[in-house]
């Protein structure tokens, strides 16, 4: 059943002329530093690179929190396709999309970021959830045309699990991790990811809007992919809001909250937004990656001793979920078990940034 709340809230951005006040975040003259085109930006690594692609990851994550790859053995066939799933979906008719709605305690589904209930504005932007078998909801948004949709959203599974599992290995393979020592890593795994599709609209005033708010993933890890429109941003100390520039077939590697808890804190997830463009529609592909359900995450017991105790308690990827739904920003701090050590590299816990 559709939301009520989902449903009052979903505007048709793609008709709208004029930014409304629900959706103002600022005022246009708000210098957040993300036009700032001098920086650097995340680091690109080649994964066909076997002498270098793992210390460059393990760089990436203790530095960025995110990393682009290439050479990743998914096929531009394949994200094309994946694009034009996504595509076709945001242009149905609003009626035909809410048929798909989210239910208010759900996961999956069509609607406004999850987040949103933390804003009092609302996000330039729609998003399709997938968790488990999407054959319901496709049913509903194409119900004689529905079998294209599901034959590309699980080969696009299929296959970004495999890539998540291989990037896994390499971001614990750089803290000196083997899969012996997660057991869970080794061996089938079953409905322990989740797809997040994301459309935003062009926007008539991008400079007050906000595509989707600063976050971070309660994943472990999140591939993504994004159309030749650039929007993703990741925050960096020091740097600000750094844009990520979309490079064709790459895709885009975020540390989520998990690999922060099992990492202990060496690998912080990264806080990312997206911002929206004046005269382009950009689109977006998250592959949500977690743990087995029913599986604790703690710290790696490689990782603790008595000079680095455990910083976080255990908690499964649906008991995390639900915190976050719960306390977003707030959700990693609510997990954690003592203060960091003085001196300790983890910056972000303290600085008012927000996250953990
Ligand atoms: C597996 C996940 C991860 C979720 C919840 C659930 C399905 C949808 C994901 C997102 C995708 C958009 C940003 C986010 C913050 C949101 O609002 O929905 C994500 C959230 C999270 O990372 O917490
Ligand atoms: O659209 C983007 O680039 C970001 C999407 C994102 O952060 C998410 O789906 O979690
Ligand atoms: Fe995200």
């Amino acid at each position: 059943m559709p939301s009520i709340i989902s449903s009052e809230k979903q505007l048709d951005l793609y008709s709208i002329k004029e930014l409304p006040e629900s959706h103002a975040w600022r005022s246009s003259l708000d210098d957040d530093g993300s036009r700032n085109i001098n920086v650097e930006s995340i680091p690109v690594i080649d994964l066909n690179d076997d002498k270098f692609a793992i210390d460059r990851i393990g760089h990436a994550c203790k530095t960025w929190g995110a990393f682009q790859i290439i050479n990743h053995n998914i096929s531009q066939r394949l994200l094309n396709d994946m694009e034009t799933c996504g595509t076709r979906l945001f242009s149905l008719p609003m009626q035909q999309k809410l048929k798909a709605a989210r239910s208010s305690d759900g996961i999956a589904g069509y609607g406004v970021a999850r987040i949103s209930s933390f804003f009092s504005k609302l996000m330039w932007s729609e998003g399709f959830t997938i968790f488990g078998s999407p054959l319901e909801h496709a049913r509903q948004l194409w119900p004689h045309n529905y079998n294209k949709f599901c034959d590309v959203i699980e080969e696009y599974e299929n296959e970004m699990e495999k890539l998540a599992g291989r990037l896994m290995g390499l971001m614990l393979g750089s803290l000196g991790i083997t899969k012996e020592d997660v057991k869970w890593a080794v061996g089938p795994r079953s409905g322990c990811s989740a797809l997040q599709l994301n459309s935003y609209p062009a926007c008539p005033d991008p400079d007050r809007a906000m595509g989707l708010a600063a976050h971070t993933d309660s994943t472990i890890l999140t591939i993504l992919h994004q159309n030749n429109t650039s929007g993703l941003q990741v925050f960096r100390e020091g740097n600000g809001w750094v844009t990520v520039p979309p490079l064709r077939g790459a895709l885009v590697i975020n540390v989520g909250d998990l690999l922060h808890i099992l990492s202990n804190g060496l690998y912080p997830s990264v806080l990312h937004r997206a911002v929206v463009n004046r005269t382009r529609h950009r689109l977006s592909v998250a592959y949500l990656y977690g743990p087995p359900s029913g599986v604790k995450i703690s710290p790696l017991s490689k990782l603790v001793d008595q000079r680095n105790p455990p910083m976080y308690r255990p908690v499964t990827w649906s008991e995390y979920l639900g915190t976050k739904a719960k306390h977003f920003d707030k959700a990693l701090s609510s997990v954690r078990l003592c203060a960091p050590r003085i001196g300790f590299a983890n910056s972000k816990d303290q600085s008012g940034v927000q996250v953990g």
